[in-house]
């Protein structure tokens, strides 16, 4: 397992949020964390970055306590990726994409022919070579998310934890980012998303983990997990889940169509 997380309990003042999570993550596969407005997604996520340190029980990367890890040896390990970034200064896409590689660089030191070489071969599994020079504040939304995901990969890390990827991006982007996600996990990145997609997680996903209440609902392949009863509780509204053409189609319910 490349994390583990035991009994993991985090509480900001007397708000517990996280409570008693225990769960595993395998090498290589893509996660999709499902769960209502502040369930807890993003705590969780900055529990497994190391940047809430006051959290109860245990999370291991690599078999190693994340507690006794140093920043470096955090960031060599594991990238987080944004929903969104505005970039104060005006970064062409390779400066933001070799800032990936930062932890490697020493603070007198500017970024080495190898690190721009590193940038670029990010860029180009993303499909975003032909953008290096372009300056990273005009592209759009779905350009500046594969320039997030580039600057990640040029991180080196192998585990990726990404911020709802797709929510700012139109229905064409939404796809074209989950395939290229989809293909990290293919090759070998161990990638966890947090989703307010369902339908996205069951399609794209090797595995859906659901919160509910500070709590780990389920956990586990997606069909078995995204259950019309789960998507109710959850959302607290009403879904019919479709089988077409051996996809499983989940068909929100309002108004009339409410039976
Ligand atoms: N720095 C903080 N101080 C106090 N409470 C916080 C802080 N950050 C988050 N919270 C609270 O903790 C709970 C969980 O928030 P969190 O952002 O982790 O949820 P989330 O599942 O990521 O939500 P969303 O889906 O809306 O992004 C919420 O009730 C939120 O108000």
């Amino acid at each position: 397992m490349v994390i583990e997380v035991n009994q993991l309990s985090f509480s900001y003042g007397n708000h517990a949020v996280l409570k008693n999570l225990s769960f595993s993550v395998e090498a290589g596969k893509l996660i999709s964390v499902l769960g209502p407005n502040g369930v807890g997604k993003s705590t969780l996520f900055r529990c497994l970055l190391g940047l809430n340190k006051t959290y109860k029980g245990t999370i291991q990367i690599n078999g190693a306590d994340i507690k006794t890890l140093t920043t470096r040896k955090m960031a060599e390990t594991m990238a987080y990726i944004p929903q969104s970034h505005v970039s104060t200064f005006n970064y062409s896409v390779v400066e933001m994409v070799v800032m990936g590689t930062a932890h490697r660089v020493s603070k007198f030191s500017t970024p080495s022919v190898q690190d721009y070489e590193k940038a670029y071969d990010a860029l180009e599994q993303m499909s975003m070579r032909d953008y290096a020079q372009r300056y990273f504040n005009m592209l759009s939304g779905g350009e500046q998310q594969m320039v997030l995901i580039a600057r990640a990969l040029a991180q080196q890390a192998k585990i990726l934890l990404m911020d709802e990827p797709t929510s700012n991006l139109d229905f064409g982007n939404q796809l074209r980012v989950m395939e290229k996600i989809k293909m990290l996990a293919e090759r070998g990145y161990t990638v966890i998303q947090s989703s307010h997609n369902p339908q996205q997680a069951m399609m794209f996903s090797d595995e859906v983990m659901a919160m509910y209440a500070g709590e780990i609902t389920a956990k586990g392949a997606p069909n078995e997990v995204v259950t019309k009863r789960l998507l109710e509780t959850l959302y607290q509204t009403h879904v019919e889940i479709l089988e077409v053409k051996g996809e499983q189609l989940i068909l929100p319910l309002w108004g009339r169509r409410r039976v």
